[in-house]
Order: C-alpha cells, then structure tokens, then sequence
C-alpha cells in the first residue's frame, strides 16, 4: 500500500477571479487529507470514506456485471465519495497506461467538506500521488499538480483554475495565474479561521459567477478588479504589511459578496472579525458558505468568532510549507 497525505489551503486573495485567468494567491494550511492506495487482484475500485458520514462507509464498484453501488447511504455522500476519488483513479490509470487495474483506496481528513479549504484538491493531490506510486511511478510535484487539476476540471464542469491543486501538491503560498504557477516567499501569517458548520457548491457557484459575467460588464469588471486587488497584495505579502494585507482581503470579501458567493453566516463572520480588530478578513475558497479567513495576530477574533451565532467552530491555521508528503 502506498499512502500521501496533502494539505489544504485558504485564499488570501482572487478565488473564482481566478477561473477568468486574474492571478490568485492561495496559502497551504496545517490540515491535511491522507489517501491509502492498495492495488487489487481485479478492475474494481472500493473506496472507504472515513469522514464523509457519521462513521464513514464503503463503496465498492466497478465490475462489469455490477450495477450500480449497493450501500446505505444518501446519493449525495456517495457522488461526494466517488467524484474526485474516481478522476483521480483515472489519472493513475493514464499516468502508468495501466487501464484496468483496482484499487482499495482509504481516505481520511482533517479538512472539512466543502468549505473552502480545498478538501477536494487535497484529495486529489494525495489519491494520485499514493496511487501512481502504488503502481511503481513517483510524480514530479508539477506534474502530479497538473494531473491533479485536471481532476478538479473535470467534475467541476470544465470549470476550475489550478490554484488550488499547486498549492495543495507544492506547500506554502504560492501564486497562480493561468498555466503560470510559482511559489512565493511568505512571512508567516496570523490566520484565524472561521467555520459555519456548512459547505458550498464549487461547481454551481463557480457557473453562478460565469454567468454573472456573462451578462453584465460591471460583473466583468468585478473580476478584473479582484485581479488588481491580488496584484497589491502581492506586494503587502513580500512587505509583511498586514495592516493593508487586512484592508486589500476587506476589499476582496466585498467583491466576492457583489458576485453573490458570500451568505449570511459568512458576512457575520466577517464583521465578527472585523469589530474584534482583525487587520481583514474574507470568506475563501468558493463560498457559499463553509470558512472565512481573518488576520489577527491577538486571541480577540478567536473569541468574538467562538461566540458569534452562525460561527460553529474557530481555530487557528498554520502555514504549511510542506504540500504533498509521502508517508509509506
Ligand atoms: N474526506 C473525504 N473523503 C472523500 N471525498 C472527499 C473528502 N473530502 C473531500 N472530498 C471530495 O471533495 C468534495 C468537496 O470539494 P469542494 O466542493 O471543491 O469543496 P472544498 O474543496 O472547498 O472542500 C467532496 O464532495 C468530495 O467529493
Ligand atoms: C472558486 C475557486 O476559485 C476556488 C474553489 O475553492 P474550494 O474548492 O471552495 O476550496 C474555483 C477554482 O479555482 O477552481
Ligand atoms: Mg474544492
């Protein structure tokens, strides 16, 4: 068996911007997902989802006289369990030209569903990493970035940019815009990190911003303008100038809340930040619902969030410079 284990991330700033080619800069944080890979005797694909209910479950599928998997849970869980598991598989199945091998695939994570931490980015990063290596072939960190990503693509639509994935299979804060990926130098920063119990759509919420643009120009210049907010924010990362880090992810919540991705819990998160005197914060990932991000290098954000309604847990996030980790 073969296991990896990647990280999740937060947006410091230009999520769904990103999709249209703006720049982003998403940050990898200390929570990871870890995926066991174990090659089985036959074409099948069990996957055993530890996290995805109250005590996870099995899904076997696969053979050619199966129809479709017998188990006991809501058909939303079981899409959730199979979706990025199975882009991924087919990934390992291209990289090595093995087509019709199986898999036992084992995943277990620290990073919640759909909240805008990259849980699915993580998964892919760590499936095909532990999966190629299970087959005899260890990825170059691009390339298992760019496979990965392609995942994401595909079940999202044909809607997805490769920030996530970078980030996710390279560690650290990085930079992405378009098909150009780079890792950036970052201090380390005072992340708080709000959650509201919930999760978002990216598919659907990426497709709601798409069409937004699609038929106003003022939408548009939304996203051309959270491109001009990352382009100063990069700038205040390589300065360490938190106070205007703060105000640009203040700006940034704003537009996304324009483009309609922010909910009721996220923006109250927001300003239960805000009025603990948090230098910023911003919802990240694809919205929805699910985490906002706050800069405060003080308890008082972790406080105010521990008691704001709609705030189910709040905890602090390292920096993780380590992306993909090959653990067996
Ligand atoms: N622990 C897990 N086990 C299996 N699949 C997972 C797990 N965590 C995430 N995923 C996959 O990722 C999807 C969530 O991805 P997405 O909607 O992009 O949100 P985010 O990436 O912000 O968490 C889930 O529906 C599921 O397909
Ligand atoms: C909205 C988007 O920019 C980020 C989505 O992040 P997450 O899956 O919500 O963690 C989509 C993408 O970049 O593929
Ligand atoms: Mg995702």
């Amino acid at each position: 068996m073969a296991v990896s284990s990647a990280p999740g991330k937060v947006y410091l700033f230009g999520e769904h911007a990103v999709v249209y080619g703006e720049p982003a800069v998403p940050c990898a944080i200390e929570v990871r997902a870890r995926v066991g890979v174990e090659r089985r005797t036959d074409s099948k694909l069990r996957i055993h989802a530890e996290d995805l209910s109250l005590d996870g479950f099995t899904v076997e599928y696969g053979g050619t006289a199966d129809g479709p998997p017998d188990v006991d849970v809501s058909e939303s869980l079981l899409t959730a369990a199979m979706g990025y598991v199975d882009g991924a598989i087919e990934q390992v199945r291209d990289v090595t030209g093995e087509e019709d091998v199986g898999f036992d695939v084992t995943i277990e994570s620290d990073i919640p569903l759909g909240a805008g931490l990259g849980s699915s980015a993580a998964v892919a990063v760590a499936a095909i990493d532990a999966g190629t290596r299970e087959l005899g072939t260890t990825l170059e960190v691009d390339e298992l970035a760019e496979r990965a990503y392609q995942t994401e693509y595909e079940v999202q639509g044909g809607q997805a940019s490769r920030a996530d994935t970078f980030c996710s299979a390279t560690g650290g804060a990085v930079r992405v815009e378009g098909d150009n990926c780079q890792s950036l130098e970052s201090p380390d920063l005072p992340l708080v990190i709000g959650f509201d119990g919930g999760a978002g759509d990216t598919g659907e919420l990426v497709a709601g911003v798409r069409s937004l643009r699609e038929e106003y120009e003022f939408a548009a210049d939304t996203v051309d303008a959270i491109g001009d907010i990352v382009r100063n924010g990069e700038t205040a990362l390589a300065a360490g100038d938190l106070e205007e880090l703060g105000r640009l992810m203040n700006f940034n919540h704003g537009l996304l809340s324009a483009l309609g991705v922010s909910s009721r819990s996220l923006d109250s998160m927001v300003w239960a930040a805000r009025d603990a005197g948090a230098a910023g914060a911003k919802l990240t990932g694809a919205g929805g619902g699910g985490c906002i991000v706050a800069l405060d290098p003080t308890d008082e954000t972790q406080t105010a969030l521990s008691y704001t309604p709609g705030c189910a847990d709040t905890f602090r996030a390292e920096l993780s410079e380590t992306g993909v980790e090959r653990l067996e």
